[in-house]
C-alpha cells in the first residue's frame, strides 16, 4: 500500500509514473504466455475512436489483440489487479473511474507510433493510460522506447523492459513508441471515466 502511495504523488505531481517490478513473477508469465498463444489473432491497428478505424502504418505500426473479461477470463488475476489499481485512483486521487479498455500489443521491427495524446476528440473518457511492458531480454539499442514529453517540450526515454509499468494521465501527457528494432510487446490500455460503450453515446 506504501507504494501505492508515492506512485499516486507521483502521477498526481508529475502526471506520469514509471513502476519496474510492477507484476509478480508468476502473473507476469502468465500475462507473457497467453500473449504468445494470440500472436495469430492480432489486426494492425488503427487510429481515432471506436472501433478506430483509420489504419495509417505511418502514424503508428503495431498490431494489437483487445481484451474482453468474460472471453480472457483465465487472466482473472490481472483483471483484479485492475480493479484494484482503479480503485485506489478513485480513493486517492479523486477520479471517477469505472471502466477500463485494454490490449496486447506488438511492434514488429520496424513498427512506431508518432507522438501523440490518448484521448480522441470524439471520445475524451480515456483518464489514465497504463503500460506494462512483457520483454524479457530487452536491450540497448533494440529501440521501441517509449518517449515522454513533459509540459516543458522536453522529453525523455523510458526503456520498455519486462514488468515495468508505466502509468500517465491520457490528456495531459503527449508521447511516442521510437521505431523497434526487434518484436516488442506490451499490455496496453486505458482507466475509463465510463466504460468504453458509453463512450458511444457521449462522444
Ligand atoms: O507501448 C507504448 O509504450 C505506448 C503505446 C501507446 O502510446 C498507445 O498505444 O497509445
Ligand atoms: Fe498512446
Amino acid at each position: 500500500m506504501e507504494d501505492w502511495l508515492s506512485w499516486m504523488d507521483d502521477i498526481s505531481n508529475k502526471d506520469y509514473v514509471i513502476i519496474d517490478h510492477f507484476l509478480r513473477e508468476d502473473l507476469y508469465t502468465e500475462i507473457k504466455s497467453f500473449f504468445l498463444g494470440q500472436l495469430p489473432a492480432f489486426t494492425l491497428a488503427g487510429i481515432g475512436a471506436l472501433e478506430e478505424h483509420q489504419i495509417n502504418t505511418k502514424v503508428r505500426g503495431d498490431f494489437t489483440y483487445w481484451l474482453d473479461r468474460k472471453r480472457d477470463a483465465n487472466l482473472e488475476a490481472y483483471w483484479s489487479l485492475l480493479d484494484e489499481t482503479m480503485h485506489i485512483f478513485n480513493r486517492y486521487c479523486y477520479l471517477s473511474l469505472s471502466g477500463y479498455e485494454f490490449h496486447l500489443a506488438h511492434y514488429p521491427s520496424g513498427g512506431h507510433y508518432d507522438k501523440h495524446l490518448d484521448q480522441f476528440e470524439s471520445r475524451n473518457n480515456r483518464m489514465i493510460s497504463m503500460i506494462i511492458y512483457l520483454n524479457d531480454a530487452w536491450q540497448p539499442g533494440d529501440g521501441g522506447e517509449l518517449e515522454i514529453f513533459e509540459k516543458d517540450g522536453s522529453s525523455f526515454l523510458v526503456e520498455p523492459l519486462a514488468a515495468r509499468c508505466v502509468m500517465f494521465k491520457s490528456a495531459e501527457v503527449p508521447h511516442a513508441v521510437l521505431e523497434a528494432h526487434k518484436s516488442r510487446f506490451s499490455l496496453t490500455g486505458w482507466l475509463l471515466y465510463q466504460p468504453s460503450a458509453m463512450g458511444k453515446f457521449f462522444g
